[in-house]
């Protein structure tokens, strides 16, 4: 009875300093709000961009919105490549695409930009401290060990795997398609690209299945996974105080604070949270207990990432081992990292091959003559015969290009730096191209645009806003462009570039080939009558817009799912 006393009283008094804290925050906020212009504390005054939207969210509403891609293009279309955008109670922010510009903060200078508080904060809550919930030393010490375990090497020994799990689903469509009593079918491709993307993380990172892929999921942690990002979406503006939250109180008073929340996606954000913790402490105690045993053993060396990190790891002199916490943290943020992105650039992908079928033909004829499949004996490729094939590379690169996954992120300056860039007036004719500078405060946001860069003209030339993936290939390559993007990939930012540029970027493009390659030469892919949107929730995902009819009035409604007719007769 004493004891509850006391808990309660310090839970009453942590929850009243919050409330104050919370209050005078606001109020300061508020006076700055007014005073800055006044105070000539506006730092971008002479950066172009689109008035605020709302007195107090400024922008952020039209650009973290599901139909906000439009407005992201505009902004970069009307206002060049630094342009201002308003944060919370008119916080002056920059949407850079200016490639001179990124240079500095992707990787000339990227110690002075690093990423936003609220990323970090709201992933260390979510996911522990992995890879993208750290910053500086232990963000370098903790790539360090996980960098090399994507090698080339390793990614060799995961080919078979990805091409088991491809040809499973190849064989589950087939009796999809079968069961509909025909050789065609309209098929939710995008749930498929879903499923088969997080049994191949699943099996490749962590030797473990979510999704047999050939019965029901009933699996916590794939429900779990599928949720997260829409969820974290619609809490984009409340994540934004989560470095403030994360710094009141105790981890149990903080805890606490979440569970009393009477909100509906604060509380399915814990529950998620809470799955994907449990799951990842108990696969890295199998892992363990299995590299173990196969130490005494003198075994064949497990191949799951996992494992080889496990291994690094213990073999790592003592200031670079990470801890049990840093472990979990990566394996919930390389299966988070590798699922929606590669399910959604393969759901592209498709989409885009049947607005486009003489480019799904003729990477049907080069897979063909790869694999002799054409002759009826196919065969499984090696990989670097299939990461070379040229029109399946072309056609990955340009849709990464022109539609990323991931189509911005967003930094906070740590150090003032000055930012070079061309100042671009509203008049695309008029086209100035001399140098402006801007100086960049500490503590100042910019949204690092990576479509909008990834589009620009004066890199890809006029044709820079069309699907053309012959642009990649040799005979069309013209002179390389004088103006580079800082990126890892292809001279796009689709995977970033810097020190905290996508670590799992070798493993997307092999797992998506073998994916694609064994999709195409087993399937046909066309059109529905469907109207198919993509939506911005973090990372882009596609939806089906229908006209429903309530009554006398006349709704549309979206539901998440590319359905795309899969025909299995290909004719040979
Ligand atoms: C088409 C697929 C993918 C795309 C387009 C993509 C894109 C990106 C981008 C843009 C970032 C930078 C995020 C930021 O700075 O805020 C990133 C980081 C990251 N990605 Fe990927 N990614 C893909 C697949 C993968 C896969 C398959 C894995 C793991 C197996 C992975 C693991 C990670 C991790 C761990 C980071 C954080 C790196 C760090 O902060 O040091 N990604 N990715």
């Amino acid at each position: 009875m004493q004891n509850f006393t006391m808990i309660d009283f310090s839970t009453i008094f942590s929850l009243k300093i919050f409330l104050d804290i919370a209050v005078y925050y606001f109020i300061l906020r508020f006076f700055l709000w007014i005073l800055k212009p006044i105070l000539g504390l506006t730092p971008f005054r002479r950066i172009p961009g689109p008035p605020a939207d709302s007195w107090w969210t400024g922008n952020l509403g039209q650009l973290f919105n599901a139909k906000g891609l439009p407005f992201h293009q505009k902004l970069v279309d009307d206002y060049g490549g630094m342009v201002k955008v308003h944060g919370f109670f008119g916080d002056e922010q920059l949407y850079v695409s200016d490639p001179r510009a990124l240079q500095s903060i992707i990787s000339k200078d990227q110690d002075a930009y690093e990423e936003t508080a609220v990323f970090i904060d709201s992933n260390k809550i979510i996911f522990g401290p992995g890879l993208v919930a750290t910053t500086d030393e232990i963000h370098k010490r903790q790539r360090k060990l996980v960098t090399p375990v994507f090698s080339v090497t390793n990614l060799k020994a995961l080919t078979p795997l990805f091409y088991d799990i491809a040809e499973r689903l190849a064989d589950v469509l087939d009796n999809e398609l079968k069961e509909k009593k025909g050789k065609e079918a309209v098929l939710d491709m995008h749930e498929w690209m879903s499923r088969v993307a997080l049994e191949s993380v699943g099996q490749a990172v962590l030797d473990y299945s979510f999704d047999p892929l050939d019965s029901p999921v009933n699996n916590p942690y794939t429900a779990a996974i599928k949720e997260l990002i829409p969820t974290l979406f619609s809490l984009a503006i409340l994540r934004q105080f989560a470095p403030f939250l994360s710094r009141v109180g105790s981890d149990a008073f903080r805890r606490r604070l979440v569970e009393w929340t009477p909100n509906q996606t604060v509380q399915k954000l814990k529950h998620i949270s809470d799955v994907m913790h449990s799951t990842a402490r108990r696969i890295l105690q199998d892992r363990r207990a299995n590299i173990h045993l196969e130490d005494t053993r003198q075994d064949s060396e497990a191949k799951d990432i996992i494992s080889i990190l496990l291994r690094e790891n213990e073999r790592a002199v003592p200031e670079d081992k990470m801890s049990e916490d840093e472990l979990t943290g990566q394996i919930t943020v390389l299966i988070f990292g590798a699922q929606d992105t590669t399910s959604s650039v393969m759901s592209r992908t498709l989409d885009l091959l049947t607005m486009y079928p003489n480019v799904q033909d003729r990477v049907r004829e080069e897979l063909h003559a790869a694999t002799g499949a054409g002759d009826g004996n196919s065969e499984r490729m090696e990989y670097d015969e299939i990461i070379n094939l040229p029109w399946l590379d072309a056609v990955l690169k340009e849709t990464l290009r022109l539609y990323p996954p991931v189509p911005f992120v967003r930094r906070t300056a740590v150090k003032e730096r000055t930012l070079l860039y061309s100042p671009v007036s509203r008049e695309r004719a008029t086209e100035d191209h001399s140098t402006a500078s801007v100086t960049v405060p500490v503590g100042t946001t910019l949204f690092v645009g990576i479509a909008a860069a990834n589009r620009l003209e004066s890199i890809w030339g006029a044709d820079a806003k069309e699907w053309r993936p012959e642009r990649w290939l040799s005979n069309e390559r013209k002179s390389e462009p004088t103006v580079r993007l800082p990126g890892i990939y292809a001279g796009t930012l689709s995977f970033l570039g810097g020190g905290r540029s996508c670590v799992g970027y070798k493993f997307a493009l092999i797992e998506m080939k073998i994916i694609l390659a064994t999709l195409l030469l087993r399937f046909r892919f066309s059109k529905t009558e469907d109207e198919i949107v993509w939506n911005l929730s973090q990372i882009i995902s596609p939806s089906v817009r229908r006209s429903v009819q309530k009554g006398q009035q006349v709704f549309c409604e979206e539901t998440k799912g590319l359905p795309l007719l899969v025909q299995s007769d290909l004719g040979l």
